[in-house]
């Protein structure tokens, strides 16, 4: 069997839905054993980093890039007469004007840095963000401060989380910032710095930067989920819909199916009902045939239990017809004749091809009387009628009525008689039987 366009659609978001089946704790997994990103600051990655101190606040530090050795050399010398926190340190440019990198896809930061100088040290990272709406190009201090402190552990690897950056309170101060934009975002981020401890002895200290890394995951974790969730029910609407429009396909296909079956019936019941008509009807005249009588004797029981008008007619020398003009004439006679005869018939009355050129007129509730005038005046009419050649035809009517409980074929018999007195006398005329006695009367009883 074919299968039909929404079946084999349904049949893919299977697929679909198995591979989603397998992938969706497998994209899990990934996500958190790996799907990393990596953003390495330092260690030749392109970015690029000058020396900052605290001179441009007033302090007296100095800090000098200094060429050779592994990583990226620092000489800085941090002095504490004039400025309360002096600092030095690198500054990283990501971004220009107001155009920054954004680095909320990051989780965390780590530096590899060492510092010459004897006893435990502290760094702080500053992440300077364009806050558009609030800083202004060309004035730096108006980007948004976001920092960390931390210290550094003997062999200077230190990884930082970056959810505990903290909008630095002194620059939120200063700037009389919005309340509402004080929050931590690093989404377009200019300048990543990284400082010397706030409580750094003063003296020479000689800081080696191996690598400033930023690392991350391609996608949050959030939003692989609403991903993977809006992927199930984007299946599971498809399915739904090509389900729905498989059952419409379906619904109309029967439909038609039960519409074509309704046609074919009605053929096969004007069919029936031609046959039934044929069975019980004359094709060549129309009239009944003798099943048609009886069929309407046995259906009708008025017109049983009624008294009824019989006529037999049956056309005169009608052989001669056919010798002398041909069969096909002579049908056309036939025809011609019932279609007249009926015409003057009323409509419960019936005319009866009661077999070759002879016929039955029964007259339901009709006495002999009217029986033998309606007789008359179709034997009168016989000649008005255009017959096919320009043919005179006549014929003859035997006339009778059944008496109350008299079985018809009794009183068929006795309008045979009246017939065949009609034939005896000369033909075209009509006589009339109106019991057993007179058609003995007439000498023609059988
Ligand atoms: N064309 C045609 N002829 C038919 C049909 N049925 C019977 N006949 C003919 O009707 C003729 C009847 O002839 P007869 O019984 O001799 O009667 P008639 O010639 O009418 O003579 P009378 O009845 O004595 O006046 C026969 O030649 C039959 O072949 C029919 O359906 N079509």
């Amino acid at each position: 069997m074919r299968m039909t366009p929404y079946a084999r659609l349904q049949r893919w978001l299977l697929y679909a839905a198995m591979v989603l089946v397998v992938g969706t704790p497998g994209l899990l997994v990934w996500h958190h054993l790996g799907m990393t990103r990596v953003l390495e600051l330092a260690a030749g990655s392109g970015f690029p980093v000058t020396p900052v101190d605290d001179r441009g606040d007033g302090g007296t530090s100095t800090a000098k890039l200094v060429k050779g050795g592994p990583g990226i050399v620092l000489d800085c010398d941090v002095r504490k007469d004039t400025y309360q926190w002096p600092y030095c340190g690198y500054h990283f440019e990501l971004g220009l004007g107001e155009n920054g990198i954004d680095l909320s896809g990051f989780h965390s930061m780590t530096v590899d840095v060492t510092d010459a100088a004897p006893g435990k040290h502290g760094m702080r990272a500053y992440f300077r963000q364009f806050e558009r709406g609030f800083s202004r190009v060309g004035e730096w201090q108006s980007q948004k401060v976001n920092e960390i402190e931390f210290m550094l552990p003997p062999d200077g690897v230190a990884t930082v989380p970056l959810e505990l950056l903290r909008t630095a309170p002194w620059w939120v101060s200063a700037r009389e910032v919005p309340l509402l934009m004080t929050g931590v975002r690093i989404d377009n981020t200019t300048a990543i710095e990284l400082y010397t401890g706030s409580r750094e002895a003063p003296g020479l200290h000689r800081l080696t930067l191996k690598s400033l890394r930023l690392e991350g995951k391609w996608i949050s974790q959030n939003a692989l989920l609403l991903a993977i969730v809006v992927a199930w029910m984007l299946l599971g609407t498809m399915w739904l819909a090509a389900r729905l429009l498989e059952y419409r396909a379906k619904l109309h296909s029967s439909k038609a199916r039960v519409a074509a079956l309704k046609v074919v019936n009605r053929a096969l019941e004007l069919e029936t009902q031609e046959l039934a008509g044929q069975a019980f009807t004359d094709s060549l005249t129309g009239a009944l045939n003798r099943n048609g009588m009886r069929e309407w004797l046995m259906v009708d029981d008025q017109a049983r239990r009624e008294c009824m008008g019989l006529i037999v007619v049956d056309l005169d020398h009608f052989k001669r017809i056919n010798d002398g003009h041909g069969h096909a004439v002579g049908d056309e006679v036939l025809s011609r004749f019932a279609r007249e005869m009926r015409a003057r018939l009323r409509a419960e009355d019936r005319l009866v091809r009661w077999g070759g050129e002879e016929f039955l007129v029964l007259r339901r509730g009709a006495s002999v009387d009217e029986t033998l005038a309606l007789a008359e005046r179709l034997r009168g009419a016989m000649a008005d009628i255009a017959w096919p050649s320009g043919l005179r035809v006549t014929a003859s009517f035997g006339v009778t009525g059944t008496h109350e409980g008299e079985d018809i074929g009794v009183a068929l018999h006795r309008a045979d008689q009246a017939l065949y007195i009609a034939k005896k006398n000369g033909r075209n005329r009509a006589e009339c039987a109106r019991d057993a006695q007179q058609a003995v009367d007439h000498g023609v009883a059988s």
